[in-house]
């Protein structure tokens, strides 16, 4: 029984009732398991590298997770840098009469670690030399800086791979399709179009002997390819410290792959070392050379289809053929906005999903019925190096749910942090042959209009309401064991 009492605007009581309520005995629910954020995204985000500073200890109160392990994966702790920006400004003028007054090179003051900042920029973490360039430090009457002073905009510690790969990299962007937020690289793009020293691989065409590098070269120059392989050689010499012809020799080798835009003078042919036709590879969309150039891509001839299968059903059509998506620029007549079967991904035409509670955690089922060959959903997320690939591995052991896909030799893309429903596709080994977790999609990376991209498809027809399941292939549950073990 509930009592009713209505009052008067003036806040005093009218009437009171009482009414009787049929009491309905529910279920006891259980609260979902505790998931952790992820960001919607539709496209994939260049991230690279996670912020060397680190944010907050992951699973603080949980004594099974390595806190100490982890924290060596950063440079500093973000509730640690207590910020003041008087400290800004006596650093700087510090910097200055030190280096004005008792003439100490700025690269020695910062080796001391005397002052609290850092002046020069390190992996992850500006320094203060570019912090007072970008912005405006509280005004001191008593400086010693003159207004015209400017301080020097890099120093970067030869030993420093990172520093170099850096500072080349905020260079070269041969990317067309770029999605990184205010790439600098496009503010600042620049023409290499002449030797960059005497012995430059342009001048030197006779194939010499293999030069002989150390262990520790040779190291470097296969982080240096890893990380930035679209690079000319002229940048990888400079990176390397090692003459110009040197490094494409080391590049022509075997064991180095090699498969970067070109950007050079003179026709794609072996009269000016054409990087594309010297690897024997297509010249690309975000090569420099002009889009009339004979070694690039030309796309595929086939013709529209009706039933928006074109190039799918077409005998042999040369981008399917290459594992690349149809290009709209160059694949004239396949109707790759409407007719073309070949371009799922960029077309975005994804199946109705549904993400709930499956044998492995939480799954994703289709609402629609697929035919075989479809795609289904794009696999987003974050592109990660390496470095960040490693220290968001141990999260995701702690964890036991990895969301990573490995693109290519240099980018991984992670969807723990920002992803679609694609991110919770469970996993069923080729093996499996029971029909409710047969393995019946499969993940494709496609080359589209120069971006790597990866489509789920469909190997088999599907019903509505069947849970979507890939293989991930040897590696993934063994790696995962591995890490869990250590
Ligand atoms: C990309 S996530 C898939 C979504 C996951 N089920 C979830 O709830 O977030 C991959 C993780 O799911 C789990 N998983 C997926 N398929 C599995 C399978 N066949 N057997 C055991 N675990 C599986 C593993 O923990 C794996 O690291």
């Amino acid at each position: 029984m509930v009592a009713v009492t209505s009052y008067s605007e003036d806040g005093t009581s009218r009437s009171t009732s009482t009414i009787s309520l049929q009491v309905i005995h529910a279920e006891l629910l259980e609260p979902h398991r505790s998931y952790e954020y992820c960001t919607p995204i539709s496209r994939n985000i260049f991230r690279g590298d996670d912020d060397d500073m680190m944010p907050f200890i992951p699973y603080a109160d949980d004594p099974t997770f390595d806190h100490v392990d982890h924290t060596l994966c950063y440079g500093s702790f973000a509730w640690q840098d207590d910020y003041d920006p008087d400290l800004e400004v006596i650093s700087l003028e510090t910097a200055y009469r030190l280096h004005t007054v008792h003439s100490l090179l700025y690269e020695d003051i910062d080796s001391t670690g005397v002052l609290p900042f850092k002046l020069f920029s390190t992996p992850g973490k500006t320094g203060l030399f570019t912090l007072s360039r970008r912005r405006d430090l509280l005004e001191w009457n008593g400086t010693a800086i003159p207004c015209s002073y400017s301080f020097p905009s890099s120093s970067l510690s030869r030993s420093i791979l990172q520093h170099r790969l850096e500072r080349t990299h905020a260079l070269f962007c041969p990317n067309l399709n770029c999605i990184e937020p205010l790439c600098p690289v496009h503010e600042l793009l620049k023409r290499v179009e002449y030797p960059c020293e005497a012995g430059c691989f342009l001048q030197s065409r006779t194939v010499e002997v293999l030069p002989c590098w150390n262990e520790d070269d040779i190291n470097s120059f296969k982080s240096i390819l890893d990380i930035e392989s679209d690079m000319i050689p002229c940048d990888h010499a400079e990176l390397c410290f090692k003459p110009c012809h040197e490094v494409r020799q080391h590049e022509n080798d075997e064991s180095f792959l090699w498969n970067e835009p070109c950007h050079h003078s003179g026709p794609c042919d072996g009269s000016s070392n054409c990087p594309c036709f010297m690897n024997k590879v297509h010249c690309q969309r975000n090569c420099r050379c002009p889009a009339k150039c004979a070694r690039r891509w030309k796309g595929c001839r086939c013709a529209k289809a009706r039933d928006g299968m074109s190039c799918v059903k077409a005998k042999r059509c040369s981008c399917v053929e290459a594992r690349r998506e149809c290009d709209p620029e160059l694949c004239a007549k396949c109707g790759c906005r409407s007719t073309c079967g070949n371009s799922q991904i960029q077309q975005g035409h994804f199946k109705k999903l549904e993400v709930k509670e499956s044998r492995w955690g939480v799954g994703v089922f289709l609402l629609e019925p697929v035919q075989q060959g479809e795609m289904i959903v794009e696999y987003v997320g974050e592109l990660i190096y390496e470095m960040t690939f490693d220290s968001r591995g141990e999260v995701a052991d702690h964890l036991g749910r990895s969301y990573v896909f490995g693109l290519n030799k240099t980018l991984s893309l992670d969807s723990s942090r920002a992803g679609n429903a694609s991110r919770f596709i469970n996993h069923s080994g080729a093996s499996d042959t029971s029909s409710e977790t047969q393995c019946n999609c499969r993940a494709f990376a496609r080359l589209v209009n120069g971006e790597h991209r990866i489509g789920i498809f469909a190997i088999v027809n599907i019903d509505s309401g069947t849970e979507i399941l890939i293989d991930y292939g040897p590696a993934f549950f063994t790696e995962q064991k591995n890490a869990e073990a250590t």
